[in-house]
C-alpha cells in the first residue's frame, strides 16, 4: 500500500482544492476517536457554498463519521473524542456554548434509509417548523407546499397530504425526508448515502433533485457509488483509513487523480 501523504496529495495542481472564497464550512486539523480507535486523522478541508461535495472511500474509512461531525451528530455516541475545529458561519461549532438544535436546523441531515415519522405526509413536513415556533396554519401550509415542491414531491402527493407517509414508496419517502429537512430552511444539507437503498429510477430522481438543490443549498453527500459521485458532485474528497487522501474538482479526481491510491480506488482495485 502506498504511503499516505496528505500534504503532497493536496499540493501541486490548480484543480486540487486548498481554499475557497466562498467556503461555508472550514474543517481544520479534525481528529476523532471512538474510545481508543482513531477514526478521523487530521482532516483539513473547506466546503464551498452552494456546491455539491462528495465524500467517497472504502467501507470504514470514516465517511459517515466525518459527515456527522459537521452538525455534531456524533455527540450522541458515547466515548467519542474530537479535536480540531469546524467553523460554520464564522463560529467553531466545537467551542463554547453552541446551540446544537440551531446548528442542526441550519445544517440538516438526510440518512441512508428513509425514516419518515409514522404520521401524515403533511405532519412530517410541518413538524420541524412547528418545533421552531411556526404555528400559523397559513404559514405552515405555505412551508409544506414549498418544501414538497423543492423536494420534487409535491405533484405526486398534493392530493393526499393527509395520507400516511409510511405508505409512500421508498423513493417518495426519501424525497419526503428531504422536504422535511428543507422545511426548517437549512443552509447545508448533509446526505449519507441518500439513494443507496433505492431502485435505479428512484435513485435517478434523487440525483436530479440534488442537482437542483445546489441552486439554494450547500450539499455534502457520502456515497459508495462512484458513478453517483461523478454525476452529482462538483468537488470530491477521497478518504482512506480516516485520512483525507485527495480533494479536488470531481472531474479532476476521477479523470486525472494526483495520488496512486485514489486512482486504484476509483478504478476498482480495492475497496
Ligand atoms: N459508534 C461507533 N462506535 C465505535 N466505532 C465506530 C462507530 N461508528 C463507526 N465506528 C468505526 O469508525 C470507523 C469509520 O466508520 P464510518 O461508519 O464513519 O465509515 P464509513 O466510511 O462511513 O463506512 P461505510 O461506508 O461502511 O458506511 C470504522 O472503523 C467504524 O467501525
Amino acid at each position: 500500500m502506498p504511503e499516505i501523504n496528505v500534504e503532497e496529495a493536496l499540493a501541486g495542481d490548480s484543480a486540487n482544492v486548498k481554499s475557497f472564497n466562498n467556503s461555508i464550512i472550514d474543517v481544520e486539523n479534525l481528529n476523532l476517536w471512538y474510545g481508543e480507535s482513531h477514526a478521523l486523522n487530521e482532516i483539513t478541508l473547506e466546503i464551498p457554498e452552494k456546491q455539491v461535495t462528495a465524500i467517497i472511500g472504502p467501507s470504514g474509512c470514516g465517511k459517515s463519521t466525518f459527515l456527522r461531525t459537521l452538525n455534531r451528530m456524533n455527540d450522541r455516541i458515547p466515548n467519542v473524542r474530537i479535536e480540531g475545529s469546524i467553523v460554520y458561519d464564522g463560529i467553531n461549532i466545537y467551542e463554547g456554548d453552541i446551540d446544537v438544535a440551531t446548528l442542526r436546523k441550519e445544517v440538516g441531515m438526510v440518512f441512508q434509509k428513509p425514516n419518515p415519522f409514522p404520521k401524515s405526509i403533511y405532519e412530517n413536513v410541518a413538524y420541524g417548523p412547528r418545533v421552531h415556533g411556526v404555528n400559523d396554519k397559513t404559514k405552515l401550509n405555505e412551508v409544506v407546499e414549498e418544501s414538497l415542491k423543492n423536494a420534487a414531491l409535491w405533484d405526486e402527493v398534493k392530493d393526499r397530504l393527509d395520507a400516511s407517509a409510511v405508505d409512500l414508496s421508498g423513493g417518495q419517502q426519501q424525497r419526503l425526508c428531504i422536504a422535511r429537512a428543507l422545511a426548517v430552511e437549512p443552509k447545508v444539507l448533509l446526505m449519507d448515502e441518500p439513494a443507496s437503498a433505492l431502485d435505479p429510477v428512484a435513485m435517478s430522481k434523487i440525483e436530479d433533485l440534488i442537482y437542483e438543490l445546489k441552486k439554494n443549498y450547500t450539499v455534502v453527500i457520502v456515497t459508495h457509488n462512484m458513478q453517483e459521485a461523478a454525476r452529482v458532485s462538483d468537488y470530491t474528497a477521497f478518504f482512506h483509513l480516516g485520512e483525507l487522501i485527495e480533494y479536488s474538482k470531481t472531474k479532476k479526481l476521477f479523470e486525472n487523480p494526483d495520488k496512486r491510491m485514489t486512482e486504484e480506488y476509483i478504478t476498482g482495485r480495492f475497496g
